[in-house]
């Protein structure tokens, strides 16, 4: 069976992070994940998740000033995306989380793109002791117009040259299906190198109960190419979380 993690940054936003790991846990999730849970003190996290018994699988660099979406491949900003890539390791740290989410940020060229080689290895040697995989996602172009990293192809060149075991691609089947489609095929292809997946319908990005990918298809080629981890749940409910769980009991 299917097992899923609830994405905080979309799901029950209204209630604060220990809450909303304690209402996942009610709707029957088997793990959580977030974004930006900075604001949050780590030990309020911990507590939460102890109490529920939920990993929370994931969380991400912050995205630098107000309009940017991450530093790491933006050339003259290496100190300010290290320290971001520091203070992610320390919360995932403190919280027990095996994933960190290195943002790329708006960027283009080869500069860019030698920044964030750079600056992806610097991650992983600080992560690596700590058993702590760093992630790079790709963001599909209308939501995230000028982000550095668009498809899994781009993910998967940087990624050989990156040439490191713990830094991988979160597949979020939402903005590949969007980019490059073939979601059956690339999922396959892509798999010795996911560190995690990610899942909304597409085009709206609500519960994925509808649109144009049917997920019971991918929930079952999944599980025959024996993937296990939760798949996170990372769409905008339509109304509210709780009134939009239909699906996950339907699973
Ligand atoms: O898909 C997304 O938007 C997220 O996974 C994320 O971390 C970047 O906003
Ligand atoms: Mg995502």
């Amino acid at each position: 069976m299917t097992a899923f993690s609830a994405n905080l940054g979309f799901l029950w936003t209204e209630l604060p992070l220990p809450d909303a790991i304690r209402a996942a846990k009610a709707a029957g999730f088997q793990a959580v994940e977030c974004h930006w849970p900075y604001d949050t003190p780590p030990q309020e996290v911990a507590v939460a998740l102890r109490e529920t018994g939920l990993p929370m699988l994931g969380l991400n660099t912050v995205r630098g000033q107000p309009g940017e979406n991450g530093l790491a491949a933006l050339p003259q900003r290496q100190q300010e995306a290290r320290d971001a890539i520091d203070q992610a390791i320390a919360y995932a740290r403190a919280i027990g989380t095996p994933n960190v989410h290195v943002m790329a940020g708006f960027a283009e060229g080869a500069d860019a793109r030698a920044t964030f080689v750079t600056n992806l290895r610097y991650a992983s040697t600080q992560a690596a002791p700590h058993g702590i995989t760093i992630l790079i996602e790709p963001l599909n172009r209308y939501d995230a117009p000028g982000y550095f990293l668009q498809t899994s192809s781009q993910a998967a060149a940087i990624l050989e040259d990156v040439a490191r075991p713990n830094v991988k691609l979160m597949f979020d089947c939402y903005h590949l299906q969007i980019m490059e489609g073939d979601l059956t095929r690339h999922l396959t292809e892509r798999l010795p190198i996911i560190g995690h997946i990610q899942i909304a319908s597409v085009p709206d990005r609500s519960e994925p109960d509808c649109g144009e990918v049917n997920y019971p298809h991918i929930y079952a080629h999944l599980e025959t190419l024996g993937y296990k981890t939760p798949l996170g749940a990372e769409y905008k409910p339509r109304t509210t979380t709780d009134a939009g769980l239909g699906w996950l009991s339907a699973c």
